[in-house]
């Protein structure tokens, strides 16, 4: 079996305004000029029937390069950095914890090479930057963007300057600083960051990855329905639930499933989409809640940031997805994403950060209400890595408990864990 990446013709042919549907040359370039609506790629699905097949995407790498025929890039050579192909676990001790029996974690907290589901958009979007002759990328990120896009411009040879708010957690910035960009800690939230952003692009000849690059980048998410649906066994799920900061990521894994179905890669289904945000910031939850078809913009206030954005891009796609698919968007506090981050970790062995306990959190509660079938075959995102935000959980699992080099001083530490309520099962004896 070959892991070739296939030589294809370019099967995107224009950027189309989402609202109006006004078509533009293939450029950098994101909003339309007319209705101010959000450009995405389209793709001749005629021509991608005829020369995609099962076998065809299997013998490809393992990566998200399995499907370059449904990216927005036109190269042979796409910088793979071993991007996607994560694990999709059968989690059936988190299901028995929660009365579900056919639940499956898709674990992008081990994603490759920055540990979230952004190197899945950062690979697309660099690989199209370099298509489009940028030499200098950049982002505005919440943290898991900036790692993403520093480490593959490193890998890729690109200049890359990125923004971040001041204030993220120590792990984002550092593994961000450790590949050697230049990063712009500004004093604001993400939203503000975003603004100042879009002005730089209109001042500098970069590429930002989710400004004037973003109709590529986004298309990156679609490889998280692909993944799944191959990885279920060319099927989809009856029900996701996934975290919604801009939006983007939820409306692509829709894409992602409709154009499987579209081209017969699998079948036909009603999948239900449920959206997770943290209460500090839930404008699309508040909007679903008070069944308004717009988005009103909030200031966050999380431990959850790297889905903290006020203004989400993508809200109101988002919204209109969950509402058309019978599925929900709910919130939960930063107690709740605490339990869930904690939940996780102790049923699967799964260390995720702050948006996936946001996620698990929302599985919970939609469980706990009777909105999820416990029958229904369902896929959780965890969408980033637990050791970049280890500040979240400091302080609410518990010390190691510190012991002298000796068999009496273990023994002693043995029953003051039983009676600290720190030891709930027998250890075994020879
Ligand atoms: C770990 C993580 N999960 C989920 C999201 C949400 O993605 P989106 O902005 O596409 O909704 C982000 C960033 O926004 C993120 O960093
Ligand atoms: N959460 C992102 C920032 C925003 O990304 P976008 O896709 O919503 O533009 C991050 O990890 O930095």
């Amino acid at each position: 079996m070959t892991s070739a990446i296939a030589q294809t013709t370019a099967t995107f042919s224009a950027l189309k305004c989402k609202e109006c549907g006004a078509e533009y040359e293939l450029k950098a370039s994101h909003v339309c000029e007319f209705c101010f609506g959000p450009l995405e790629v389209t793709y001749d699905y005629n021509a991608l029937r005829r020369s995609v097949t099962r076998e065809s995407i299997q013998a490809g790498p393992n990566s998200i390069w399995r499907y370059k025929a449904f990216l927005p890039v036109a190269t042979d050579n796409p910088i793979d950095v071993g991007t996607g192909m994560t694990p999709l676990v059968k989690a059936n001790r988190l299901a028995r914890r929660l009365g579900l029996k056919n639940l499956y974690i898709k674990n992008d907290a081990v994603n490759m090479p920055t540990l979230s589901f952004k190197d899945r958009v950062v690979s697309v979007a660099l690989t199209r930057a370099r298509e489009l002759g940028f030499t200098t990328v950049s982002c505005a990120s919440t943290g898991n963007l900036a790692n993403s896009t520093a480490a593959i411009a490193a890998h890729a040879g690109l200049d890359c300057c990125v923004f971040i708010p001041a204030d993220l957690e120590a792990g984002k910035v550092l593994g961000t600083l450790i590949y050697g960009p230049t990063v712009m800690a500004v004093e604001g939230n993400y939203d503000q960051v975003n603004r100042l952003c879009c002005e730089v692009a209109n001042t500098y000849g970069w590429g930002f990855v989710n400004i004037n690059l973003r109709p590529y980048y986004s298309e990156g998410s679609k490889t998280l329905g692909y993944e799944v649906a191959e990885q279920l066994g060319w099927q989809l799920p009856d029900h996701i639930v996934a975290p919604l900061a801009s939006g983007s990521l939820f409306t692509k894994i829709y894409k992602g499933f409709q154009e499987f179905v579209q081209v017969g890669l699998v079948d036909e289904k009603k999948v239900r989409f449920s959206g997770a945000q943290a209460e500090g910031c839930s404008p699309i939850a508040q909007a679903y809640r008070e069944d308004r078809d717009f988005i009103k913009p909030v200031k966050p206030s999380t431990i959850a940031k790297s889905i903290a954005i006020g203004n989400p891009a993508d809200g109101v796609y988002a919204l209109d997805i969950a509402r058309k698919t019978n599925g929900n968007i709910e919130s939960v506090n930063d107690a709740e994403i605490i339990e869930g981050i904690k939940l996780l970790a102790e049923t699967e062995g799964i260390f995720t950060e702050t948006a996936g306990g946001t996620t698990v959190a929302v599985l919970k509660k939609l469980v706990e209400a009777g909105k999820i079938d416990p029958e229904e075959t369902t896929v959780v995102y965890i969408t980033g890595n637990g050791l970049k935000t280890q500040e979240a959980v400091q302080g609410y699992i518990g010390e190691p408990l510190t012991i002298e080099a000796k068999l009496d001083s273990f023994e002693r530490a043995i029953e003051r864990a039983r009676t600290l309520d720190r030891l709930d099962w027998q250890p075994v004896l020879v």
